[in-house]
């Protein structure tokens, strides 16, 4: 009894000596991050961490949301058709983009005003990125600056456009982006206009955000995000001068600076002057997909922007399959949309996809533990994808093909 006593005692000194560390390490980013197993956890841990307003512009989607949605219920109605009896000792992850290697099948997508979920912004995505061994994209509306993301981390980059009215800022757009040494032009198609999320438009989103008492209240009760936010406010997009503009509300601050005159001419003289390759993101047909290749392209991005744009569009995942057999290996085809579990990705890459691109799971992971986050974002779907491919019967996951899904 007396022993037993000694060692109860004995355990709760030492627990009592190591308890400040434990609380540091469990208040931490990094503790933060290691507590969500998935990816609707780190979801749920970005809610409970930024403003409202916040959270919903990432989280949010157009209109009903019933793509947004769809993106991913689609995924639930592909059928694995697992294989058995291969040697899944080891797992391969590794793929071939544009020509140099990825060490996972999984590419930071470029995303907006990433800055207001945590002032390290699309730094902290670009670091978690090079650290899981994959590429990172740079928004043309990135909070962080073109030169600021490239000296944050070595490792290969994308550079996203959206075509402006103002051409005179593409062309330097585009010069910084070479310069600075973003491998790929990345054009996105799909924001002719500015998709209506509704959620923004109730919560009076703006860039810059307008302080209001009720945008106080929101900082009082996010002390951890307040903080990072009023150490390095990242307010508007960093790249297109709009510093010291009057706020208006995000779509309306899209619709007056987006050229939607922008057609295939457009991406004709993009290819011409682009001395890398370019990538078409949001395509969502075939027909538009072989006009791609007409066009010189050397990669699509299977995408309908995460419901962003057009609610009421096919899923992305529903698209692909179309896509991939049009385009038969003349371009690389990527996709994005939905991307939540690791399965996804299998399906994903099954009907056809190279690699897959995440939105919002770094969103989360940025929004509830800052770089720490966005890496567990990566590192949970890494996880996932092994035991997934090891449980599908297929160890290397640049040999998975359409035999694996129905
Ligand atoms: C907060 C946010 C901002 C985004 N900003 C951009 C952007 O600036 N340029 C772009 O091409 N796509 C943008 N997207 C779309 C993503 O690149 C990607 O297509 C989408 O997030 C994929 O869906 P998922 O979030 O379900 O992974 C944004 C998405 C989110 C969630
Ligand atoms: C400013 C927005 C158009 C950025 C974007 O693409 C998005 O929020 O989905």
């Amino acid at each position: 009894m007396n022993a037993l006593l000694d060692l109860a005692a004995q355990q709760l000194r030492a627990d009592l000596a190591t308890a400040p560390g434990r609380v540091r390490q469990r208040l931490s980013d990094e503790g933060r991050a290691a507590r969500c197993r998935t990816i609707a956890e780190l979801r749920a841990a970005a809610k409970r961490s930024v403003p409202r307003p916040i959270f919903d512009y990432a989280d949010g989607a157009a209109w009903d949301e019933v793509t947004a949605r769809r993106n991913i219920s689609a995924f639930e109605d592909v059928t694995l058709h697992p294989k058995a009896l291969t040697d899944v000792s080891e797992i391969d992850l590794r793929t071939s983009v544009l020509g140099g290697e990825i060490a996972l099948p999984i590419i930071a997508a470029p995303t907006g005003l990433t800055g207001l979920q945590h002032p390290e912004g699309e730094m902290a995505i670009a670091r978690a990125a090079h650290a899981a061994g994959t590429i990172t994209t740079l928004s043309t509306m990135a909070s962080c600056t073109i030169e600021e993301v490239a000296a944050a981390s070595d490792g290969r980059r994308w550079f996203q456009l959206y075509v402006m009215s103002d051409r005179g800022l593409v062309d330097s757009l585009l010069a910084r982006a070479a310069e600075h040494g973003y491998e790929a032009l990345m054009l996105t198609v799909d924001v002719q206009v500015a998709g209506v999320r509704e959620r923004d438009v109730r919560n009076g989103f703006s860039v810059p955000p307008r302080i209001s008492l009720k945008t106080l209240a929101q900082g009082v009760t996010h002390p951890r995000w307040s903080a990072g936010f009023v150490a390095h406010p990242r307010m508007v997009p960093a790249n297109l001068g709009w510093e010291g503009s009057a706020t208006a509300t995000l779509a309306s601050a899209v619709n007056r600076s987006f050229d939607p005159t922008v057609t295939w001419d457009d991406l004709a003289d993009l290819r011409s002057r682009w001395k890398g390759p370019v990538i078409v993101k949001g395509v969502m047909r075939a027909d538009d997909a072989l006009r791609c290749v007409e066009h010189g392209a050397d990669a699509i991005v299977v995408s309908n922007h995460g419901g962003r744009q057009l609610d009421g569009a096919a899923a992305a995942i529903e698209a692909l399959p179309a896509i991939a057999d049009a385009v038969s290996g003349r371009a690389e085809v990527y996709l994005d949309s939905g991307i939540r579990r690791g399965t996804d990705i299998v399906k994903a890459l099954a009907l056809g996809a190279r690699a897959v691109l995440i939105g919002r799971a770094l969103m989360y992971g940025l929004g509830a533990a800052g770089e720490a986050g966005a890496r567990r974002a990566f590192s949970i779907l890494e996880a996932e994808l092994r035991v997934a491919l090891a449980l599908a019967g297929y160890p290397r996951a640049a040999e998975i093909g359409r035999d694996a899904v129905s």
